[in-house]
């Protein structure tokens, strides 16, 4: 299911300010690498990401999925001057790319990965209101621990994104009964009924939350 027109996705995307070349290459390694992927987020997506990180003058983030680098990029570009951004991911093939253009934009030294399932390198955070701003876009299934992780460590104001929110608009076919599709269901409704956030839900390429801790 097509969550916008594709030719207005088209439109969307070609009027975002313009990647630069850094991104650009990433775009077309990570494409050779895993061909035909899905994983990567889109330039719009990745604009929106600097964007919110930039107005919540963020100084420590934490991004769970990292892939080969393009969020996690966007991110530390919208970190204030000493920001810190926290990277989980399971793969070293893939962030080993990750690093890499991470050196070339200049953000190695504002970039902490670790290798673990997420919800391991969570639970070892401090349960302080510490995290500025957080974006969810690993394993579908770990979305609803993830977030309960993060709520209580975000700071009061912190943000956490969540991609892929929509999951093509399975969300909204019963048919759809797989694992990933019910813990997004179970995800999308406990942010509605959850009063220690504010929360919208973007149809921008395959679903994005904002919620925003009180
Ligand atoms: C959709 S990709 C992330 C794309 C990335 N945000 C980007 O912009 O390119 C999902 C990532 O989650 C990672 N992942 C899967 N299960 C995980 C887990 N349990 N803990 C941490 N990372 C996990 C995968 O290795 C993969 O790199």
């Amino acid at each position: 299911m097509d969550i916008v027109n594709p030719a207005l996705d088209d439109y969307l995307l070609a009027h975002a300010s313009p990647a630069d070349d850094i991104l650009r290459d990433l775009v077309e390694e990570t494409h050779q690498l895993v061909p035909g992927t899905s994983m990567q987020i889109t330039h719009d997506e990745g604009e929106l990401l600097t964007m919110l990180v930039r107005l919540t003058g963020a100084a420590f983030a934490v991004e769970v999925g990292v892939f080969t680098g393009y969020s996690s990029i966007c991110i530390a570009r919208g970190l204030n001057a000493d920001g810190r951004l926290l990277a989980c991911d399971v793969s070293e093939e893939w962030t080993s790319v990750a690093r890499r253009y991470w050196e070339r934009a200049g953000l190695e030294d504002r970039v902490d990965l670790r290798i673990a399932p997420a919800v391991e390198t969570l639970r070892a955070l401090p349960v302080e209101e510490t995290v500025d701003f957080a974006f969810i876009d690993a394993d579908k299934s770990g979305y609803p621990t993830y977030y309960e992780e993060l709520v209580p460590r975000m700071r009061p104001g912190g943000l956490i994104v969540l991609d892929n929110v929509l999951r093509g608009g399975r969300v909204v076919d019963p048919s759809a009964q797989d694992a990933d599709d019910r813990a997004i269901r179970q995800i999308n409704d406990t942010i509605t009924a959850d009063s220690r956030v504010q929360s919208v839900m973007l149809p921008l390429r395959d679903g994005v939350t904002l919620a925003r801790k009180r």
